[in-house]
């Protein structure tokens, strides 16, 4: 049986470190505010917004809500960061991704004041990251590191597999990976030989957005694996990239879709907010 690496735990223990650093500032007269942007209703969008805004309510940051319908003009969306970035009572700035298709996303995610970045998207958050610099962390690829590190799970040294190369996900994961001295390999779908690649990763991470892709003919026996994906199956059940049932019974540890990458992702955005404080 693998170790289940439990994410709702995890970001549990996280949310509460950052109630009681929120409830300090507090005391000093130092509040937390996060703006969060959506764009349309997209309702995986929805459901994500809602987590993150019942998470800042436990934590005890403000959180502004900014429902913008589907037709906001590239031009409306920009005047609302302008706004938001120029505002001193607002410490994070997030714009739900994907945005509807007249809106031109890099423009936005550039827009976006650095200091206020909590999404850590912008081009020099990413180049922070890339020399070793401060700034602020990508969330889900900062809330794998937590999951390996709270588990015990030992990186250094350690051959990693990151199949996706995405700017929110998978580069920013190798980036972490490398820093927390492992031995990065990326592969992404011009990748040949995946399956001899995947089967030398002590760490396999998959985000590469294919439902059950990632079977046990792509794990060594005693690997580690963590699952980004997330889909939406007919009936409403969640699955991941990886095929929990083929690959389980061959790994040491494992997370699980929903319960495992997900929950830390939301943990590590409000640490980007609370963080931001000392900025
Ligand atoms: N749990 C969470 O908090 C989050 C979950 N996600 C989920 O993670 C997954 C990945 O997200 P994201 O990075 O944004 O996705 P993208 O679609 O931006 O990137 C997918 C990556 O996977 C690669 N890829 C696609 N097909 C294959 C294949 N057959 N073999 C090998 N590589 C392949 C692509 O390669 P190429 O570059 O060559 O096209 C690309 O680099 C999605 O399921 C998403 O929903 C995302 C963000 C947060
Ligand atoms: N600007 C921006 N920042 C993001 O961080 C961002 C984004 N856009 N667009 C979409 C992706 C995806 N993402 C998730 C957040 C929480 C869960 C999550 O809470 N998942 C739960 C289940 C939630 C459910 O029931 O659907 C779990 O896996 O257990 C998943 C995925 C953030 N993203």
């Amino acid at each position: 049986m693998a170790y289940l690496i439990d994410g709702k735990k995890i970001s549990q223990e996280i949310k509460d470190e950052l109630k009681e650093k929120t409830a300090e500032y507090e005391k000093k007269g130092t509040n937390v505010t996060l703006a969060v942007i959506q764009v349309g209703e997209d309702p995986a969008s929805s459901v994500y917004v809602r987590n993150k805004k019942n998470a800042c309510a436990y934590i005890g940051i403000h959180s502004l809500a900014y429902e913008l319908p589907q037709e906001t003009t590239q031009e409306e969306l920009l005047d609302l960061i302008h706004q938001l970035n120029s505002r001193e009572d607002v410490n994070g700035i997030l714009c739900q991704l994907p945005l509807p298709k007249h809106i031109d996303e890099k423009e936005i995610i550039h827009a976006i004041a650095p200091a206020k970045d909590v999404d850590g998207f912008h081009p020099q958050s990413a180049g922070a990251l890339m020399i070793g610099e401060n700034g602020f962390l990508p969330c889900t690829p900062a809330g794998i590191i937590q999951l390996l590190k709270r588990s015990d799970i030992k990186i250094e040294g350690k051959h990693c597999v990151v199949i996706g190369r995405s700017n929110i996900v998978g580069k920013p994961m190798a980036m972490l990976m490398l820093r927390e001295n492992a031995t990065v390999t990326v592969a992404h779908s011009k990748t040949e030989n995946l399956k001899e690649i995947c089967r030398q990763a002590d760490i396999l991470i998959a985000a590469i957005g294919k439902p059950k892709y990632i079977t046990d003919e792509y794990v060594k026996e005693g690997a580690v694996v963590i699952d980004v994906g997330i889909h939406r199956m007919e009936g409403k059940k969640l699955c991941g990239d990886v095929d929990f049932e083929k690959v389980e019974p061959h790994v040491s540890a494992i997370t699980p879709v929903p319960g495992g990458v997900g929950p830390m992702t939301i943990a590590m955005l409000m640490s980007n907010c609370v963080n931001s404080v000392d900025l």
